[in-house]
This record gives C-alpha cells, structure tokens and sequence, in this order.
C-alpha cells in the first residue's frame, strides 16, 4: 500500500510530544512491512535540520489558492532516520512557520489551514496518489473536508482518509476566515451543525468536528480513550459527533519504537541493560545523579517527564515531588511549560528547591536527557487528568522502571496494579493504579510503591521485569493500523 502521513509533527526532527513519536513510529514500522510511506511537515525554522539527511528542494513554486489569490511555496524532501519526509516551506509574509515555535501562535487554525491546503495541493500537483492519506489530530482536520468537497473533483476520487486523533482538547476553531481562504466557501453549508459547525458556538467551524465527520475512519489512540470520549466529557464537547459515527470510530493503543527506547542499545545512555542484566540499571542511576547534582543515596528515585499542562495532571505532578521528597525518596522533573502561569510556578519551585540535593526540576524539552532518566529513575509518575494512550508509562516499563500513575484513558491499557488488579495475574502486574483525581489517591499508590521498594526489593525487582517483558512495540498497532488502511481503501 502507498500511505501518505501528513502531520504536523514527526520526531526527532518536530517533537512537542506524543504525536512525533507516533508519526515517526508507525511510518517505520509500515516501512518494514513493505509499505510505501511518505511523510508531509511543515518546514519550521526551528525543527532539528541535524535529524534530516540529504534536504534538498523537491517541488518548486507550487502555487498554493489562497483567499482568492495563492501563496507559492517551495518543497523539500529529505530523509528523517530513513524516513521519506517533505516539508512545505511557504513564501509568504505571514511567514507562516517560521515563528521560533511549532504551536502557540494566534492564529494557530490560519497557519495549519494553510499547512493542510498546501499538502493536498501538494499531492495533486505532483500526482501523488496514495491509498490512504492519515492525517493527525487537529492541524490537519480539514484534510478529510478538502478532500472529499474538493480535490475529489479534480482527479483524486479513489483516495480515503484515516483520521487519528491524539488529544480531543484541542480542536482548532475558526470562521468565515477559514472556508474563505482555503477554498471550501460557501458557509451556509458548513456552518451546518452536522457538517462543520460546532456544537457550543454557532459561530465558529471546528476542525476536528470536520475530520471525525468527513473522514472515511477515525480512531484515537487507545481502547478506553475511544469509549471515554464517547461516554464521559473527555470527549470536549464531541461526544455527540462521535456517537454519530461511532460505525467509523475505533481505538488502537500506540506503540513504541523499539530501536529509539530499547535500554540495550540506546545512544543516549552510558550503560546498557536488559531482562538479564537488570542490575547495570543501577549504574544509569549513579550517572542521572551525577550529572544532575543529586546526591548518591540508598533512595528510591521517582521521576516525571512530559509537558507541564493541566492534561497532565500539574498539582498532582507538584504534590507527587514534595511526597516523595518527606517519604525519603529523591525526585526528578523533566518538562516544559507553554502555559506562562505553570512555567512560572515550576520556575519558581526550581529556584526553591535549588540546593535541595534530591530533587532537580529540569524545565526545558530534552531528549537525550529523558533517555538517561527513563534508565536511571527507579519510579515514574504520570498523575494525568486524561490521557488518550500516554507514551511515558510505556517507555517507562521498557527501561524497567515502573510506573504509577492514575487509571485514565491508554494507563488503564497498559498499566496494572500490583495489589488490586483483577482482570490479569500477579506475574502480569507491572506497576501501581489510582483513580481518583486527589492527593489522597496519589499518596496512597506512592505508598504502596514505596513499601514495596523498602521492605520487599525482590518484589520491586520482579514488578520492573514484568514490566520490561511486555512487547508495546509497533508490532501489533501496526497490524491494527494496517488492516484498517485495507478496509477504508476499499470503502
Ligand atoms: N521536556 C521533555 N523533554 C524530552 N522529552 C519529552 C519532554 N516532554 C515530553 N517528552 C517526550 O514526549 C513524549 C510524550 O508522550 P505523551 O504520551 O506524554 O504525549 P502527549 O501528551 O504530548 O501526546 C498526545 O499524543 C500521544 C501520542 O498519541 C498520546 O500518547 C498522549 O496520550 C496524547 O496526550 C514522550 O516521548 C516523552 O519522553
């Protein structure tokens, strides 16, 4: 099959966070199997150029329609670790992505608009054809849309859309602005509350809405995630859209790419280690201390690392530190903020916390330095509000360290408690669950961690193999994504 990518981010060269990973994942793993891949960005000014090999200029002047007139962009084409990727370099004054940054910006819905009429343009300019086009979240909502009420009339009729959506809290939203500049016009038919429009403000289309409504299937990235978007408000107001095409809606949970997180080869780490030799993990630990001024203990080290959001369950992230520190335990944090109220915050316990020897707060995005910390930490954390797959606590069993974290979303795939888990076997249970969204829950299953490290290692040693034993690799996604590529290119 001939899939094509379109995303707006694909690690290590764009990475805000999960979706890279899985961009970048799944297309290696089709690759393997014989698939034709292709992966289409936006050219940011400040992606990692370091990660792509042989960049050079693919499309010249394509003249992209835009608000009744067109922006030229060019298109280069590169390889990211093996990967096929073009990146759409728009020539405009609006400079669309070269900002310094991937998201944040006002008029975020304008700049991937254009980034999604400019892929489409893309394909049908230089007759590429693909069976599937997957798109991604809500950058590329108005893929399936333009799609389906336009390039379809203009030579690509047999091609089919998968959506996969990563996070429903945001959805992009837009106006009249939207449908005038990208062609689809004519807002008296999409401002229809079953096309477009959303569902809580009458006066703004919603991209996300248009994917799950146009595509030809939609899956977000876990089984539970699917049935609590459907059934509880994690859905952000989409419930209803999705009960309405809950025939084309599934959950595949995602998977890790076993060469970047495998802690017998990593790069990133000075002493590898695997099920039989667990103990050089040990060694990892001693060099995470060194490197970030902690002092060399007995203590168990906890660690969190991912983006500093109110998804992520902040207060409880803040608590976890402070518990682990008056339990005895050192703790480490690595993530990054956009929000400036919680980048202060964590600034600010930084600072406070600055000679305290067993807790370092690293406020920054860090990839080598995740990859130490995922084989150093004895314990990770991810106390997240909602969590539609979660990457870390996978990665985390890998690298043997195990995980606690709140039963939410893809956790509930994948993590499973020690003490109270019914469904799988002791010699099944990988790590500590909790459920409710409080300090008292939270403790509780710290707790039962800690006891368990202090009283019975052998215990704690067991859990973290079992953990390591699990195979989250792509393997099985991947067959997952696969049969449903076979089934909506036949639709
Ligand atoms: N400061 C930092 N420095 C270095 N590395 C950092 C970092 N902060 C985060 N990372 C890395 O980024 C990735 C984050 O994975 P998550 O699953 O937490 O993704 P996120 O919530 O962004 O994505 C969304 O998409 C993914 C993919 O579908 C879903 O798993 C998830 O639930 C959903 O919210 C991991 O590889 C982690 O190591």
């Amino acid at each position: 099959m001939y899939i094509v990518q379109i995303a707006s981010e694909c690690a290590p060269v764009i990475k805000a966070g999960g979706l890279g990973d899985v961009v970048y994942g799944l297309s290696r793993e089709l690759e393997n199997r014989g698939h034709c891949v292709e992966i289409i960005l936006p050219k940011y000014d400040c992606m990692r150029y370091d990660h792509i090999w042989g960049l050079h200029e693919a499309y010249n002047d394509l003249i992209v329609p835009w608000y009744g007139t067109d922006i030229r962009c060019d298109v280069l084409c590169g390889w990211v670790h093996g990967r096929l990727c073009f990146f759409i370099e728009p020539k405009s004054w609006e400079m669309f992505f070269n900002r310094g940054c991937y998201y944040g910006c006002d008029d975020d819905p304008m700049r991937f608009a254009f980034f999604s009429k400019a892929a489409m343009e893309f394909l049908l300019r230089s007759n590429k054809r693909p069976d599937v086009i997957h798109c991604h979240d809500w950058q590329t909502g108005l893929i399936p849309v333009m799609l389906f009420e336009i390039y379809k009339y203009n030579g690509m009729e047999f091609q089919r859309t998968l959506y996969t959506i990563h996070n429903f809290k945001h959805q992009g939203f837009g106006g009249n602005e939207i449908l005038a500049a990208t062609g689809l016009n004519r807002p008296e038919y999409y401002f229809q509350p079953y096309r477009l429009r959303d569902d809580f403000n009458p006066f703004a289309i919603n991209f996300m809405k248009g994917g799950i409504t146009y595509a030809n299937h939609v899956n977000t990235v876990s089984p539970y995630h699917a049935w609590e978007a459907q059934h509880t408000d994690q859905g952000f107001g989409l419930g209803h859209t999705l009960h309405t095409n809950q025939h084309k809606f599934s959950g595949i949970l995602n998977g890790i790419d076993p060469e970047v997180w495998n802690p017998e080869s990593d790069a990133y780490i000075p002493h590898h280690y695997g099920l039989t030799t667990f103990e050089d993990k040990a060694l990892n630990k001693k060099e995470l201390r060194d490197r970030l001024l902690l002092s060399q203990s007995d203590k168990p080290l906890v660690a969190f690392i991912g983006r500093l959001d109110d998804q992520k369950g902040v207060h409880l992230v803040h608590h976890a530190m402070y518990y682990a520190l008056e339990r005895g335990a050192q703790f480490v944090l690595l993530g990054s903020a956009t929000e400036k109220s919680i980048n202060d915050w964590f600034w600010h316990e930084k600072l406070f916390l600055n000679d305290n020897p067993d807790v370092h707060l690293e406020l920054s995005f860090n990839e080598e330095l995740a990859h130490l910390i995922y084989a150093g930490a004895d314990m990770i954390v991810v106390p997240s509000n909602f969590e539609p797959c979660g990457l870390t606590q996978m990665i985390g069993l890998r690298y043997g360290t195990v995980p606690v974290v709140r039963g939410v979303g893809g956790l509930v795939n994948t993590v499973f408690d020690w003490d109270y888990d019914t469904l799988h076997g002791p010699e099944e249970r990988n790590g500590f669950v909790f459920f409710q969204n409080d300090t008292v829950a939270l403790e509780s299953a710290m707790n039962r961690a800690f006891d368990v490290w202090n009283q019975e290692p052998a215990i704690f040693k067991q859990i973290a193999q079992q953990g390591m034993a699990y195979d989250f690799s792509w393997n099985h996604p991947a067959q997952a994504y696969i049969d449903l590529y076979e089934y909506v290119r036949h639709k």
